[in-house]
């Protein structure tokens, strides 16, 4: 009988951690966290569990096997003193026409989600930064776009100018007004109406290269965003599969 072993994927992004426990190829469950201190990462390398992560992984063998995908070396760094870690790198990832800078939370999001729902298929991810990654039929990185996320474009409007104030996101309800007669509005019609008009083009001009292929997004905004979506442009939305955990797909795929 083949033993199913529990191990941990661990993606460092530009701003938390998100955590997934496997069991075998199955992903059991998925959380995120802060950073975390070298203090505790030396913890859990001995076996010791922090309050964040889900209670069955109390129950589980101490210092779980780490998988690591991370965009953001200075944090891989502090992972090399836990005792069973391999981190995954580009040349791990069966995707084809890569260039050597690519991301590699975008090429493990991307071979996921062309494995688990077809090639060809446009990744989104509506992260720190908002990418679109498209591979085509035949598994060749295609290409794709980096912009600020939603998050992001609001933090430099409130700390790059005087008496514009940051929003968060997490107080957004629907859309605001498109011609705002007061500053938060404005602030949120130019954003997030600019964001979404940007994300039906790229999906419409990807719909003219490849008219049959898969979209999917993920990120910390991609229920707000879907959201929105919906609301403004149903027709694409209908196409659009929200998913978060096409990195972990990817991780096991590789
Ligand atoms: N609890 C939360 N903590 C932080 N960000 C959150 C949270 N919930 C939603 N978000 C949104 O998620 C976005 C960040 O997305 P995500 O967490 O996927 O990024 P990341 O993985 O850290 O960064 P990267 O872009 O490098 O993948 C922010 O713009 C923020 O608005
Ligand atoms: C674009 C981000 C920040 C998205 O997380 C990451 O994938 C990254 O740092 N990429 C490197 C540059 C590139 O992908 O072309
Ligand atoms: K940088």
């Amino acid at each position: 009988m083949n033993i199913q072993k529990p191990w941990l994927a661990l993606e460092i992004g530009n701003s938390r951690l998100h955590w997934g426990l496997f069991v075998g190829e199955t992903l059991d469950c998925t959380w995120n966290t802060d950073y975390l201190p070298d203090s505790v990462i030396q913890q859990l390398g001995n076996g010791r569990t922090l309050d964040e992560f889900p209670a069955k992984i109390f129950t589980l063998p101490s210092s779980l096997p780490l998988v690591i995908a991370s965009v953001v070396p200075s944090q891989t760094a502090l992972w090399q003193s836990y005792p069973n870690v391999r981190v995954i790198t580009l040349e791990n990832v069966p995707l084809k026409n890569t260039y050597p800078t690519l991301g590699i939370d975008r090429a493990l999001a991307l071979w996921g989600a062309g494995i688990k729902l077809g090639f060809p298929i446009l990744v989104i991810d509506a992260g720190t930064a908002l990418t679109f990654t498209g591979a085509d039929s035949e598994q060749n990185l295609v290409g794709g776009a980096i912009l600020p996320g939603l998050g992001l474009q609001f933090a430099t409007l409130g700390q790059k100018t005087s008496q514009l104030p940051q929003l968060e996101t997490q107080n957004f309800t629907s859309l605001p007004p498109r011609f705002a007669l007061n500053t938060p509005e404005a602030i949120q019609s130019g954003v997030i109406y600019t964001l979404l008009a940007g994300i039906k083009d790229f999906m419409t001009a990807w719909w003219d290269l490849y008219p049959n292929s898969k979209v999917a997004i993920k990120g910390g905004d991609r229920t707000l965003l879907f959201n929105y979506l919906q609301t403004l442009y149903p027709e694409i939305t209908a196409h659009l599969i929200v998913e978060p955990n096409l990195i972990f797909w990817g991780i096991i795929y590789v």
